[in-house]
């Protein structure tokens, strides 16, 4: 149990977040698809995308380097059969790519995850790598464990009736060792790392609109560095923007678009956001300054989500310090997370005194209002962990935290970089 202490109502701070929690995990995976030595730098350390890590070695991948900043991971020879079942750990990408990855491994895979993330809905990736060729099983709730059989996935066209890059990039990865080449159709443009990667680590594939289609064949290894995570640096920016007066600089951060919808929705409550480019290379990346003003009411609905999906219950927070009637929308798919985030945020911002109205697909929250602090409960999820943090900076009384081991899954320095900014 952590105790958080009021915060100064100003400060101001220098940044740097960890590396691109989605990009270390395609870097990883797609090291099993690739000839030559894949090489990255500041990438995530944390314990999702050790689970990534987990998973190639255990069909044949090797690590010849991996230390703080510097990760080189080479296949050696042909991808073999797991020799038990992979552990994916509490992370959904690992699950969800791996079981696309997996397609292309002859012999049995079997995918297992804990608690939560035995939970969290399967069936919408084994559907679509079954309309593929795929032979893949899951519980008959559509949970984990998963098994799939690799070396039959013929390859296809397939129509995802939800917006997910994790769906989306398990059909494209399984596209790569497919007999015939596969188109995927989504429902609104998610993150498209996977793409970009494919692009750059020389395969064939092409992007138009909403559909993208992969050729079968091989990768051919790269070395790039890892710009830092946006969705950890949106924890920052929200602490920033919450109270006029505060000031926070967050260095080499990934700037793609399809992953700062957060950041145009705080420019739009009315803080300052600059996002100042600084590189190109994997994606767009710089520096972002935040600085806060007094806050107005948002709306956001269901297309503005996928750029912000891990950052949308900060606009909850947010939306209780703003003047007005916020409505957050079509965010349905925070039920389905770590946690159910749509009711552990609201938990959370009531327990802090907040007006909140939930609603299946999100809520209304009427602000300004004062948050008091009180005890609350991660739920095991790290970004709740963080959102709870994040709002004692505004709290008038201490926050008592449990559940705050949670932030090794994305973010495992937080609690120490937070209490130095706070000079505690
Ligand atoms: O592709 C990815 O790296 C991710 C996609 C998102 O999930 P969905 O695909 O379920 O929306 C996001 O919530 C997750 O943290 C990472
Ligand atoms: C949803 C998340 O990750 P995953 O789906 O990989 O568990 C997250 O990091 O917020």
């Amino acid at each position: 149990m952590l105790q958080l202490t009021p915060w100064p109502e100003h400060f101001s701070a220098s940044i740097r977040v960890p590396g691109d929690k989605s990009i270390t995990h395609r870097g990883i995976l797609m090291s099993a698809l690739a000839n030559g030595v894949m090489e990255l730098t500041d990438w995530l350390d944390a314990a999702d995308t050790r689970a990534s890590l987990g998973l190639v070695q255990a069909i044949g991948v090797e690590v010849l380097e991996d230390r703080p900043g510097l990760l080189r991971l080479k296949r050696s020879g042909e991808l073999r059969e797991p020799l038990g079942p992979i552990d994916c750990g509490n992370s959904g990408t690992t699950m969800r790519l791996g079981a696309g990855l997996l397609n292309g491994v002859a012999g049995l895979s079997v995918l297992i995850g804990d608690e939560s993330l035995s939970r969290r809905p399967m069936a919408r990736v084994a559907d679509p790598l079954r309309e593929l060729g795929g032979v893949i099983f899951t519980r008959s709730s559509g949970t984990a464990p998963l098994a799939i059989v690799g070396g039959r996935l013929r390859g296809g066209h397939v129509r995802l009736a939800i917006a997910s890059a994790q769906v989306k990039s398990a059909c494209l990865l399984a596209g790569l060792t497919a007999e015939e080449p596969v188109s995927v159709r989504e429902l609104l443009a998610t993150r498209d790392h996977t793409e970009r990667m494919i692009h750059a680590m020389g395969g064939q594939i092409t992007v138009r609109g909403l559909e993208a289609t992969v050729q079968p064949g091989r990768l051919e290894a790269i070395a790039f560095s890892v710009p830092g995570d946006p969705s950890s640096a949106a924890f920052w920016a929200a602490m920033a923007a919450l109270r006029p007066g505060r000031r926070v600089v967050i260095e080499k951060v990934l700037l793609s678009p399809a992953r700062t919808g957060f950041f145009r929705v705080l420019a739009n409550a009315g803080a300052t956001v600059e996002l100042v480019e600084e590189g190109t290379v994997p994606e767009s990346w710089g520096h972002i300054v935040v600085t806060g003003n007094t806050l107005k009411a948002v709306q956001i609905d269901a297309q503005d989500v996928p750029a912000m999906v891990d950052e949308v219950p900060l606009v909850a927070l947010l939306a209780t310090q703003a003047q007005g009637m916020s409505e957050i929308r079509g965010a349905e798919e925070l039920r389905v997370k770590e946690s159910d985030r749509i009711r552990v945020t609201t938990h959370i911002l009531e327990t802090f005194g907040a007006a909140v109205q939930e609603r299946p697909d999100g809520w209304r929250i009427e602000g300004a209002t004062p948050l008091t602090g009180g005890m609350v409960e991660a739920a095991q999820d790290h970004r709740m962990a963080m959102l709870a943090a994040v709002a004692s900076t505004v709290t008038t009384g201490p926050v008592s935290l449990s559940g705050e081991e949670s932030v090794a899954i994305s973010y495992p320095e937080f609690f120490r970089q937070f209490l130095a900014v706070k000079g505690a």
